[in-house]
């Protein structure tokens, strides 16, 4: 029935979110069998980012929290910056709760190693020393907003530390922020505000400009932006945008025309910036780009300080091709007293308040706390940064086929010769599902876990199973069969294969050279079913026997009394040959693990040729 069409391949880099080992002979991880809880607040659905175990990670109580609150055994958060009241309660029913603000560098990684989680906002810069300090306590950094440049993504992947963030509570708040400065600029509010404190009465000095009829230009045409443009269009301004990534049917349906670059730079009066700062993004505006804009034209940068040039924005104001700027953020912050940019009469600046409203402050400190505290519990991370997100109805679909591809990884290992040297590993799964209607990350993530951890110290989770694959040279590519048949169950098969290898084991190597193993799940279990070019059917669960034998009577009872003496219980047995009376592979599945003396035994039976014990 099959019909093999090999079809995607290649893995490129993915971030993957794996639980912590899987309890023998359970049926799925401690986090797939969690409720998949909608938060109300979050309104979506949780996506996949499990950092830890269902229980809180073992910890004591940081000596940092009140003395009344700290429980031992609850996990710690340290809040590093003032987080709204109601997002505290929330992290307070759960963790200890140390909220200590404005910590220097130092004090900063003198306590994360106490402590579980943390949470930040943008003043405080989570680097690889702070993941370097915490000696592998950290499970989850919580960045209540939305920008994560403050964050090192890379070294707190490194660390399998999770990293989630508040991605949409504080978007109306920084949006009506772009526009108060828009328009606060436009009329020289902070100027002739101070003009008039001062005993000053200048009317004419302050006279502004009108937005209706205005073009601005969106840079950047995500939640903030589209909102912005939103209300832009309200006050009468053609809005167009430029974002590579933005969607021309979304933009269209604001009334936004999406730009090139170079449209947006010479043809804008007013030009907003509104993407986060990458290397992609640093400097955007430098003296090229204002070069290009048209004489007067006005920025107003609520986004990050690092997009903008900031010396050449100084130019470009003292050389009049830009009129005014408003700016939020700075490439420092704060910035210096004497910042000729802060201190230019033509710049309006605020000292980074576009999230500061009271609304958008408890909905991000609920909004980051519910993240955290699901992180913790190892439920499903909606807004993970470094980290694959995989729906919850994917989730549980592939429940079993996650501990299957555990169990394959880890046999798979197990049969090299010498453990260490694996370069390449093939992952085919056979389905007949659409190759789009199948997300295998979690299952080669669960792979990467299984090969690696026998063979490591490696704490292997789902935030660093690639970045761990590819520090060991691992290299592991996916394939997809095509199979005929009903798309109903995800995947008929999985088979793992490690190329250029000797085996301890012989007959798990294929025609073709690899070491070969293949499981199915049935009734909810998951099964190995071929080692090598031998058929066999034993269920994955306690440890494996294989043997290699001749095919002859007696060989079953032989090897079951061996066991049986040394009071090793079989859970099952399965045997495949080539042909009746050649050669033959016996699996057996055991509950114990069998003392060295008693393998020594079954070696000894005159028909076996070769054995090894797996532990699954
Ligand atoms: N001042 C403040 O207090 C606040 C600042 N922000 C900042 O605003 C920015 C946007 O936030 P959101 O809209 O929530 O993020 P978002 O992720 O929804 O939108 C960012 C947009 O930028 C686009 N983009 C990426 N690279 C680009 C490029 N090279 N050129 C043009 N567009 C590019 C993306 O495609 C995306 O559509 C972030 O930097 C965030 O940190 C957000 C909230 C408050
Ligand atoms: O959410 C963002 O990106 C912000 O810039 C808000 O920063 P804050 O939390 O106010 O320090």
């Amino acid at each position: 029935m099959a019909a093999p069409t090999p079809t995607t391949a290649a893995t490129t880099h993915h971030r993957i979110l794996l639980p912590s080992p899987t309890p023998r002979g359970a049926l799925a991880p401690a986090f797939l069998r969690l409720p998949l809880r909608v938060s109300a607040h979050a309104q979506r659905a949780r996506l996949a980012a499990p950092v830890a175990a269902a229980a809180p990670a073992a910890s004591t109580a940081s000596p940092d929290a009140p003395a009344s609150g700290a429980v031992a055994g609850k996990p710690t958060v340290l809040v590093a910056e003032k987080l709204g009241a109601a997002g505290l309660a929330l992290l307070r029913e759960f963790a200890n709760v140390d909220c200590s603000y404005g910590l220097s560098p130092e004090e900063l990684r003198a306590k994360i190693s106490l402590c579980d989680a943390l949470i930040v906002r943008s003043g405080t810069k989570v680097g690889r020393d702070v993941f370097e300090a915490s000696g592998g306590r950290l499970r989850v950094v919580g960045r209540a907003g939305v920008g994560i440049d403050n964050v090192d993504l890379a070294a707190a992947t490194e660390h399998g530390c999770l990293v989630v963030n508040a991605p949409t509570a504080n978007t109306v708040a920084a949006a009506e922020h772009g526009i108060a400065l828009l328009t606060a600029m436009a009329r020289n509010i902070a100027q002739a505000d101070a003009s008039l404190k001062a005993g000053k009465w200048q009317r004419n000095k302050y006279v502004g400009v009108s937005l209706v009829g205005k073009t601005l230009a969106i840079l950047g045409f995500g939640k903030v932006g589209s909102e912005v443009a939103r209300r832009a269009k309200g006050l009468g301004m053609h809005v167009i945008a430029h974002d590579p990534y933005a969607s021309a049917d979304r933009a269209r349906a604001i009334g936004v025309e999406l730009v090139s670059m170079e449209e947006a730079m010479t043809t804008a009066d007013f030009i907003s910036l509104h993407m986060p700062l990458t290397p992609a993004t640093d400097k955007m505006l430098n003296d090229e780009t204002f070069a290009k804009m048209k004489k007067g034209v006005r920025i107003i940068n609520v986004a990050r300080g690092g997009v903008i040039d900031e010396e050449a924005l100084v130019r470009a104001l003292d050389s009049g091709i830009v009129a005014q700027a408003a700016l939020d953020v700075f490439t420092k912050e704060p910035p210096a007293p004497d910042s000729k940019l802060v201190l230019h009469e033509n710049v309006t600046v605020t000292p980074h308040l576009g999230a500061s409203t009271v609304e958008a402050q408890e909905g991000v400190a609920i909004e980051i706390a519910e993240a955290v505290i699901g992180a913790l519990k190892g439920e499903l991370a909606a807004s993970a940064v470094n980290a694959p997100m995989v729906p919850a109805e994917v989730l549980s679909e592939l429940a079993p086929f996650v501990v299957l591809a555990e169990k394959l990884g880890r046999l798979a290992v197990q049969l090299v010769a010498g453990g260490g040297g694996i370069k390449s590993v093939k992952v085919t799964y056979a389905s007949a599902r659409a190759p789009d209607d199948l997300d295998t990350r979690l299952l080669r993530a669960m792979i990467t876990k299984g090969l690696i951890e026998p063979i490591s110290s490696v704490f292997v989770n789902l935030v660093n199973a690639d970045f761990t694959a590819k520090q060991r040279g691992v290299r592991i590519t996916e394939e997809r069969i095509l199979l005929d048949g009903s798309p109903e169950t995800p995947i008929d098969y999985i088979q793992v294969q490690i190329a250029n290898v000797e085996s301890k084991f012989p007959s798990a190597i294929s025609e073709t050279g690899e070491i070969t193993v293949e499981g199915r799940v049935k009734d909810g279990v998951p099964h190995l079913t071929k080692v090598g070019a031998f058929q066999v059917d034993v269920s994955l669960e306690g440890s494996l026997i294989l043997c290699r034998q001749v095919d002859q009577p007696g060989m079953i009872g032989s090897v079951g009394s061996v066991l049986g003496e040394e009071n090793v219980n079989v859970s099952f047995m399965s045997v495949g040959r080539i042909a009746p009376r050649k050669h033959a592979v016996m699996a057996i599945g055991v509950d114990e693990e069998p003392s060295k003396s008693t393998l020594t035994k079954i070696g000894e039976i005159p028909a076996i040729e070769e054995f090894v014990f797996l532990k699954l």
